[in-house]
């Protein structure tokens, strides 16, 4: 049966989820902050600065009014960039259907309270659309999911029939749903991978070979997973879809806006030059701070992120912080997991 669902930010992810909508036979209000790309969403049906060459499904309608957007759906998909979130869904609240299901599909923490993006949505809206807030997450890249290109996706919330529902709404045969109950595993690995990319993208920009790589995307994992289980999760998420699937599609895609700041990175650019040549965001310079702050906090070794960390915030060579990292003391590989389960 065809819904009306409203999708909150026209970046690329937000526009290849309204497609994907579109194409499960709904009807997609997209809510685009700029009244040029809507016009050209719905005169054109293109969004050329974020999937420039690639045609949208008539079925979505851009409209700049974001009360309007949301007024009167039973489905809100949220896709704005982590530091935006919070002030969008304060926005929008009071709009809000009291069964309204809201998916969010953003990867990222908050900056200052350190929290998971369903925490801050949460705190936004009231609290019988908090029980069943879901989240999107896995190996996705809008430039594939825009053309079909077979996708696996995993979505996952403490309500079982809210995870069930956003299944239903979103599964097609070029996109396929998974469900996973845990919520917080979901929201960290998705988060977290975010650095490793750019730390995967620096080791490729240096020129360092694949032993480099598949080393910082092992033990990259292994310390996420860490910080992950402190905070809650179960440690099977990890290497599932948002776990290491994630990580293997961002790490080693010339799409992922990560990877291609950690390269310009490592090829002798400034952060600020290497956010400036990429339009669009790279969530995991916010996400290095808050998960080296976070780790701080929750005492767990993340040595991978605190040597990013010091490469991005406090001017480290990358070369001073790959010395320090193979020279760290002897440890136990599989140690970790057991040592900081709780
Ligand atoms: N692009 C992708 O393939 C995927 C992206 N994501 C996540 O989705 C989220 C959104 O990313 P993209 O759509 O890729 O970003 P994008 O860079 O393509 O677009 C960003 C969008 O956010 C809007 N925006 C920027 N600042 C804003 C503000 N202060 N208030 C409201 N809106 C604002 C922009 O107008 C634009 O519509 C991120 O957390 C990203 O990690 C997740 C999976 C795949
Ligand atoms: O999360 C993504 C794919 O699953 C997109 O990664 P980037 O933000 O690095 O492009």
């Amino acid at each position: 049966m065809s819904k009306s669902i409203a999708v909150v930010g026209a970046g690329s992810w937000g526009t290849a989820l309204a497609s994907v909508c579109a194409d499960n036979g709904h009807d997609v209000t997209l809510w685009v902050r700029s009244a040029e790309i809507a016009e050209q969403i719905n005169v054109k049906h293109t969004n050329e600065k974020y999937l420039p060459n690639e045609v949208l499904p008539e079925a979505i309608r851009a409209c700049t009014d974001l009360a309007e957007v949301v007024s009167g759906k039973k489905y809100v998909l949220l896709v704005t960039p982590s530091h935006a979130m919070r002030a969008v869904v304060s926005q929008l609240a009071s709009y809000l259907e009291p069964d309204v299901l809201l998916i969010h599909a953003t990867k990222g923490l908050e900056q200052d309270t350190l929290k998971r993006m369903s925490e801050v949505i949460a705190e936004e809206v009231p609290a019988e659309i908090a029980e069943r807030i879901v989240v999107l997450t896995g190996p996705s890249h809008a430039e594939e999911v825009i053309r079909r290109s077979p996708t696996t996706v995993v979505v996952s919330s403490k309500s079982h029939d809210a995870m069930l529902a956003a299944q239903d709404l979103l599964m097609n045969g070029a996109f396929r749903v998974y469900t996973n109950a845990d919520m917080i595993g979901a929201e960290v690995a998705g988060s977290l991978k975010n650095i490793i990319a750019l730390g995967a993208g620096l080791s490729d920009g240096l020129g360092f070979g694949d032993n480099a790589k598949a080393a910082l995307l092992t033990r990259g994992l292994a310390e996420i997973g860490r910080l992950g289980v402190k905070m809650g999760a179960n440690p099977l998420t990890f290497s599932g879809l948002a776990g290491v699937g994630d990580l293997v599609a961002t790490c080693t895609s010339k799409h992922s806006r990560n990877w291609r700041a950690g390269y310009l990175l490592g090829q002798g650019k400034t952060v600020e030059e290497a956010l400036a040549e990429l339009v669009m965001v790279v969530e995991g310079v916010r996400t290095t701070s808050a998960a080296k702050t976070l780790a701080e906090r929750e005492g767990v070794e993340m040595p991978i992120t605190r040597g990013i960390y010091s490469v991005l915030f406090e001017g480290k060579s990358v070369r001073q912080v790959v010395e320090e990292l193979m020279g760290r003391g002897r440890t136990f590989e599989m140690e970790d997991i057991i040592r900081y389960r709780m």
